[in-house]
Formats: C-alpha cells, structure tokens, sequence
C-alpha cells in the first residue's frame, strides 16, 4: 500500500510537471484509485482469511491468491495507463 501511494504521489508530480490535458488527468484517477481500491480489498481479505482460520486451507489459498491477483490486474493496468499518457511527453521532452 505504502509503494502505491508513494507512486501516486509520483505520478502526480509528473502530470503537474508535463500539464496532462483532463482527459489524462481522469484516466490516471481511475487508474491510481482502481491499484488503491483493489489493494484495499485484498487487505480486507487477508484480514478475514485469518480471522476465520490460522490452519492451511485450499479455499483460504484460493481467496488470498484471488485478492492479491485483482492488485496485481489492476496494477498492469495502471502502468499501461500510465506508460500510453507519459511515455510521448518524455520522448518530446528528451528530444527539445
Ligand atoms: N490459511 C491459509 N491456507 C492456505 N494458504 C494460505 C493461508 N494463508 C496464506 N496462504 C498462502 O500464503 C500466501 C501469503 O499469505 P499472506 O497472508 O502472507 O498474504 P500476503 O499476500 O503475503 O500478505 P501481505 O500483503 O500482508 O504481504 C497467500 O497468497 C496464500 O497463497
């Protein structure tokens, strides 16, 4: 969680650096909020995995593995969301 915000606030820092158009400026929110929203179910079901059971269970496996497969989704993403917006603004910006 902590890597995500701090790529957050990276990112933010970028796309004031390089004035994103809105359009950018949307499709990024829906990116860096979709990492933080996965990320935060994932917890919540770690979280009751372990409430329910300290034992090696399939479906505890299962539940976690699944979780942590939607951060990971969304993270792919978000760095191809990223990568499409950014990547001609640093190719025009070494290139000037
Ligand atoms: N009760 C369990 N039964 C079976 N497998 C489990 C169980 N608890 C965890 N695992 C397996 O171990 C892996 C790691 O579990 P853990 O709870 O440490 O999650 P994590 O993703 O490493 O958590 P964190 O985000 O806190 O680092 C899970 O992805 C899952 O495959």
């Amino acid at each position: 969680m902590k890597v995500h915000c701090l790529a957050s606030v990276l990112i933010v820092i970028f796309g004031l650096f390089f004035s994103l158009k809105q359009t950018e400026w949307l499709f990024l929110v829906i990116a860096i909020t979709s990492v933080i929203f996965a990320e935060m179910v994932n917890t919540a079901c770690e979280r009751i995995v372990d409430l329910c059971t300290s034992e090696y269970n399939e479906l505890a496996k299962q539940a976690k593995d699944i979780a942590a497969g939607a951060v990971l989704i969304t993270t792919i993403g978000a760095v191809i969301t990223g990568s499409v917006i950014f990547i001609p603004y640093l190719i025009e910006w070494l290139t000037n």
